[in-house]
């Protein structure tokens, strides 16, 4: 399927290289322009386009396709509009030119995170369109805005609005990892992010006196605290090969601030973590562990949350969940080897399941290093295609997924 001129462009590709061009990064995301991009989709493709603004400038876009049964719950195929920023000088091409080389990888920021799931869902309906199919559950396609920096005006909101309700979803795709191997990776829960700033403060003074109880000093025992719960999860990941990276809880030493002169001890000096709670941990205790380091390094040593979320759920991937036994049909049926695992970062996915509605993060790319958020990331255009078909497989299986019980 890999085409060599653009004159032979497969006409798919095409039309992800022209989204990947539109620059929706953030801080400052024109999603007016992918919202446009979106509309002329939905008009070309025969499709119902409601736009609804869940704070000001931000839209969630949504492309349905009616299913001759409206009794049944639909499919939510969720896509994030805004991508990360890039550092330009670092890239081999510029990366919202979507450029093409010889052999046929595509860098853009946005190739891999996730601009191809959206174009994919779109061609994957489209086709289907053509080919005169029906099925019984409604598909919506989802293409929210704010996802890269935490959802907050995005699907966190969205899934609380009326017009959320009303596409009664059953089921949710959302986005995963590309993964080097020949297997494709597929997550049924994530980590809960807690970002977390400590404050110690102490005693000032001269810099050239050995004053006691300093704000750094306190900070310092915290720090090592963190840093050596850090080091215990780093080998529990190491010595258990059974471990997958999302299992276990990360953190890293994001930030310090503090300090105004070489010679002036501080009042105040503060670190930020970010932190990546496994599904499996009790968040109580987890809040008091973190209460305790502080205590144990002194007095005057307070935390604050920039993010803490606290309703992790895991999607059942065994046969009793119907989704799963028609998203996993699916794959075997077309030779995918599936490795599930708990997604390490945070996505949109969250937020569906904390409402009830059972979510897989696929990205089916596999042969492909992850790069997002990454230099030069970017993706074969045959392994963008094959994303297509694996969808043009995937959405007739989940639109057909017999009444649940709960339907009936
Ligand atoms: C925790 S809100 C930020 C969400 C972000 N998601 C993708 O990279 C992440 O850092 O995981
Ligand atoms: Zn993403
Ligand atoms: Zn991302």
């Amino acid at each position: 399927m890999t085409s060599k001129g653009p004159e032979e462009e497969h006409p798919s590709v095409t039309l992800f290289r022209q989204y990947l061009r539109i620059r929706t990064v953030q801080p400052k995301p024109d999603y007016g322009a992918a919202v446009a991009f979106l509309e002329e989709r939905a008009r070309q493709l025969g499709l119902s386009c409601q736009k609804v603004e869940v704070a000001p400038g931000y839209v969630v876009t949504v492309l349905t396709w009616p299913g001759t049964n409206p009794t049944l719950s639909s499919i939510l195929l969720n896509s994030h509009t805004d991508v990360v920023p890039v550092f330009k000088e670092y890239w081999s091409h510029d990366p919202f030119e979507a450029f093409k080389d010889s052999e046929g990888y595509i860098y853009a920021r946005g190739a891999q995170d996730m601009k191809c799931i959206s174009i994919q869902y779109l061609e994957a309906v489209r086709r289907l369109k053509v080919e005169g199919h029906q099925f019984p559950r409604t598909i919506h396609m989802t293409f929210v805005p704010d996802e890269e920096v935490g959802g907050h005006q995005g699907m966190e909101l969205f899934v609380q609005r009326p017009e959320f309700q009303v596409l009664r979803a059953g089921f949710a795709l959302d986005e995963g990892l590309a993964n080097p191997t020949d297997a494709f990776t597929v997550f049924y829960s994530e980590r809960s992010p807690w970002w977390v700033r400590i404050t110690s403060t102490g005693r000032p003074g001269h810099g050239s006196r050995f004053i006691e109880d300093t704000a750094a000093e306190k900070l310092h025992k915290v720090v090592s605290s963190i840093l050596a719960f850090r080091e215990k999860e780093w080998q529990r990941l190491q010595s258990n090969p059974h471990l997958k990276e999302g299992a276990v809880t990360s953190v890293n030493l994001t930030k310090l601030e503090g300090g105004v002169a070489y010679n002036v001890v501080p009042a105040t000096m503060s670190a930020s973590f970010d932190f990546r709670v496994a599904p499996d941990v009790d968040l109580k205790a987890f809040e008091e562990q973190l209460q305790s380091w502080c205590q144990a390094a002194g007095e005057g040593v307070t935390f604050e949350f920039g993010q803490k979320w606290t309703q992790p759920q895991v999607t059942p991937t065994d046969d009793s969940n119907p989704w799963w036994a028609a998203f996993s049909g699916v794959c075997k049926d077309l030779n995918l080897t599936l490795e599930p695992e708990i997604c390490p970062a945070a996505t949109d996915s969250r937020y569906l399941r904390a409402v009830g509605v059972p979510a897989l993060g696929f990205s089916p790319m596999n042969r492909t290093p992850v790069l997002l958020h990454d230099h030069d990331e970017r993706l074969h255009e045959a392994v963008f295609l094959r994303g297509v078909d694996i969808y043009t497989h995937l959405l007739p299986a989940l639109a057909s997924v017999p009444a649940l019980p709960s339907e009936s």
